[in-house]
C-alpha cells in the first residue's frame, strides 16, 4: 500500500527559563521519532518569543505573530516568566493570547503515577491515581476584564471580573462529558464554588446538570472546591475524569501533579475541538527560575506533550511509542532530581531516544 508521508508544521514557542531547556530536548527526540518511523515528517519552525524580547523590543508577540501561527498544525509550548518582569505582563503578553485568540477553549491535564515514581501520598500506587482535568481556559478570572483607579493613592481600587457564559461553559462541559464517556470508567466530577460564587458559579453547575441527561452513561458528582482539595489527597482512587474553571483547574492540576510524584511529569493540551486553529502543547509547569540554566529540569511532562500533540495530529502510533518509551525509562530509574533520581535532563533525553532507537529501528 502506498502511504503519502505528511508533513506538519510545526511552531515551536520554548519562552523562558527551563521551557527553553525542555523543549529543545523535546524536539530532539520528536525528530529522532521521525526518523525512525519514516511516516511523517515535523517541519518545525521557531519563535524567539520571550522575555527577553520583550525587555529588548517591548512585546513578547511582535505585529502579526497571532495570524502567523494559525499557518501551523500545532504550536509546541515551552514556559513563560521571568525574575526581570512583571508576571501578570509574561503570562499577558505571550501565553493568554494565544489560549484566547485561537480559540483554545479547553486545557486538558492527564495525570498519572508513572512507572517508576512515587506519588507522595502512603499506599497510592500507578493504578490509584488516573485522572483527566478539563480545565476551562477561555474565562473565569482569565478573561481580561477589570481594572484599578486611584492607583498609588490609599483609595486604590482593583478588580478581575470573573465572568461566564452559557456558550464558554456549555462546550467545556461537552467536552468533558465527551471525555469522561471516551475512558472506562465514565465517572466525571464536576468542580464548582457555588456556595460562595452565587450567579457565575450557580450557571455553571445548571448548565452541567443540563447536559447530564445527554450522557446517561457518565456517572457524574459534585464538589465543592475546597472539599475537591482534600478528596483528591485522601481518596484519588475515586476520581477519573473532573471538570474544572479556568483558575481551579489551575490550582487543582498543580496539586494533581504533585499528587502524582512533581510538576515536571504533567502534560497540557491546549485545544480547539473545533480544529480551526491549532492547538498549543505546553508541560504545565513555569520557567521555573530557581533550576533554569543548570540542566537539571525534568523533561518528562514536555515529552509527554509531545506525545498528545502527536495523537491530536492523528499520528497514534508515534505517540504510542513515545509514551511507552518515556515511562520505560522512567520505570528503569532514570530520573531527575524532582522525582528522586539523579540524571539530569540531557540524560533522561538520551534515554528515551536511546530506548526508541531500540524499539522501533528493528521493526523498520
Ligand atoms: N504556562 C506557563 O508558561 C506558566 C505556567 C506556570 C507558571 N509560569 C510562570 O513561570 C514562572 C515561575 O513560576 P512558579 O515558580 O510559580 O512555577 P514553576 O512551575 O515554574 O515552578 C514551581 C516549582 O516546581 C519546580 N519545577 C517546575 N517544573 C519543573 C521541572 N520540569 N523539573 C523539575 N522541577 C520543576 C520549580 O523548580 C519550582 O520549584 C512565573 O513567572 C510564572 O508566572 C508560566
Ligand atoms: O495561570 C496560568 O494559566 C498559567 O500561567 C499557568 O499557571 C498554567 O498552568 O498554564
Ligand atoms: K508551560
Ligand atoms: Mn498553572
Amino acid at each position: 500500500m502506498n502511504s503519502v508521508r505528511k508533513t506538519y508544521r510545526i511552531a515551536s514557542i520554548p519562552g523562558d527559563g527551563i521551557g527553553v531547556e525542555v523543549t529543545e530536548q523535546a524536539i530532539r527526540v520528536l525528530k529522532r521519532l521521525e526518523q525512525l518511523l519514516g511516516t511523517f515528517t515535523l517541519d518545525f519552525h521557531n519563535y524567539d518569543w520571550s522575555s527577553e524580547r520583550y525587555q529588548k523590543t517591548g512585546e513578547y508577540i511582535p505585529a502579526g505573530g497571532l495570524e502567523s501561527l494559525k499557518n501551523h498544525d500545532a504550536i509546541f509550548f515551552g514556559a513563560v516568566g521571568s525574575p526581570d518582569v512583571a508576571d501578570h505582563i509574561s503570562l499577558w503578553g505571550l501565553i493568554l493570547p494565544i489560549r484566547k485568540m485561537l480559540g483554545q477553549y479547553v486545557n486538558v491535564r492527564p495525570i498519572r503515577v508513572l512507572p517508576g515514581l512515587s506519588s507522595p501520598l502512603k499506599n497510592c500506587n500507578t493504578e490509584d491515581l488516573d485522572w483527566v482535568m478539563i480545565r476551562e481556559n477561555s474565562e473565569g478570572e482569565y478573561a481580561g476584564q477589570g481594572g484599578i483607579t486611584h492607583e498609588k493613592t490609599e483609595y486604590a481600587i482593583a478588580n478581575d471580573i470573573a465572568v461566564f457564559t452559557r456558550r464558554g461553559i456549555e462546550r467545556t462541559m461537552r467536552f468533558a462529558f465527551e471525555t469522561a464517556a471516551s475512558r472506562p470508567r465514565k465517572h466525571l466530577t464536576m468542580v464548582t464554588k457555588s456556595n460562595a460564587q452565587r450567579y457565575g458559579m450557580v450557571l455553571w453547575d445548571n448548565v452541567f446538570n443540563e447536559l447530564a441527561p445527554q450522557y446517561p452513561e457518565v456517572k457524574t458528582d459534585k464538589m465543592l472546591v475546597d472539599a475537591m482539595t482534600v478528596r483528591m489527597v485522601l481518596n484519588p482512587p475515586s476520581l477519573d475524569t473532573i471538570v474544572a474553571t479556568n483558575l481551579h483547574g489551575d490550582i487543582l492540576s498543580d496539586l494533581a501533579a504533585a499528587l502524582a510524584g512533581s510538576i515536571g511529569v504533567a502534560p497540557s493540551s491546549n485545544l480547539n475541538p473545533t480544529r480551526r486553529f491549532p492547538s498549543m502543547f505546553e508541560p504545565i509547569h513555569g520557567s521555573a527560575p530557581d533550576i533554569a540554566g543548570r540542566g537539571v529540569a525534568n523533561p518528562v511532562g514536555t515529552f509527554w506533550c509531545a506525545a498528545e500533540m502527536l495523537a491530536w495530529l492523528g499520528e497514534a502510533k508515534a505517540s504510542q511509542s513515545l509514551m511507552e518509551a518515556v515511562e520505560c525509562v522512567c520505570a528503569g530509574g532514570i530520573k531527575t532530581k524532582d522525582v528522586q533520581g539523579t540524571a539530569n535532563t540531557l540524560e533522561v533525553t538520551e534515554a528515551v531516544i536511546r530506548m526508541l532507537e531500540m524499539d522501533l529501528a528493528s521493526s523498520n
